[in-house]
């Protein structure tokens, strides 16, 4: 089946919840890494897919549209435009595979929708994108199932531990470091982050710092 990917991206100042382990221009290159594992798991699929970026930006694997408003706006701008069914994905997912998206792509329900942690939402399938209005922040997920049943659509829900991992705070960088194998975890590493275990924890450092 053939569908589109739009990819929300804010190149500049991005992930500021990590500031307190790296600067502007690290958090700007970790958010391009993690980018691009997520459109290359994409394109594995054998789909294509547009970013789209908050202010103009190059990328190789994927085409660009800019628009400079929020979330919702650009993802309701985009969905009309495509007359294929459309997939939602989030670029801070580095842990994404072409076989865990595989498993969305492949739902008999109207709508498949991955989790993040802490109410968000990670990704979403829709077959028929029409009538759908994006509801992020706060607790997405639960507005977005509300919008689902708006549209009358039969909906499942993924349970996937790849999919479901958005980095947004420092704590969840051992995940990449663990189950990373791109571009994100190469990045992490060369900024010195590594793994951290610890009386019977494990964590990040960076150098010999400890990040508590
Ligand atoms: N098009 C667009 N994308 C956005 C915007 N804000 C965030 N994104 C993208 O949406 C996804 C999820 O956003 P967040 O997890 O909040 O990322 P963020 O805003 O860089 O991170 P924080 O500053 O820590 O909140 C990421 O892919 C971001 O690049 C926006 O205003 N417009
Ligand atoms: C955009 C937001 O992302 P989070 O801040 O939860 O990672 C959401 O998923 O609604």
């Amino acid at each position: 089946m053939y569908f589109h990917a739009l990819i929300p991206f804010k190149p500049m100042n991005p992930k500021t919840r990590l500031s307190c382990v790296m600067n502007q221009e690290e958090r700007e290159g970790f958010a391009y890494a993690m980018l691009q594992d997520v459109v290359t798991a994409v394109n594995r699929t054998g789909c294509s897919a547009t970013l789209l970026s908050t202010s103009p930006y190059t990328c190789e694997t994927a085409l660009v549209a800019v628009r400079d408003e929020g979330l919702n706006e650009a993802i309701d701008w985009a969905l009309p435009q495509f007359h294929c069914p459309a997939l939602i994905i989030m670029a801070d997912l580095p842990l994404v595979t072409a076989r865990s998206l595989q498993r969305v792509l492949s739902t008999d329900a109207d709508m498949a929708i991955v989790p993040g942690r802490g109410g968000g939402t990670n990704v979403i399938f829709l077959k028929k994108p029409n009538c759908f209005h994006a509801r992020y922040y706060g607790s997405s997920f639960q507005k977005h199932l509300a919008m689902a049943e708006e549209c009358g659509f039969t909906v499942e829900v993924i349970d996937s531990f790849r999919l479901s991992t958005d980095i947004d705070e420092k704590e969840d960088l051992v995940e990449v470091l663990i189950h990373g194998k791109g571009k994100a975890r190469e990045y992490l590493e060369a900024l010195g982050f590594t793994v951290m275990h610890e009386k019977g924890r494990v964590g990040v450092a960076r150098g010999e710092k400890i990040l508590d």
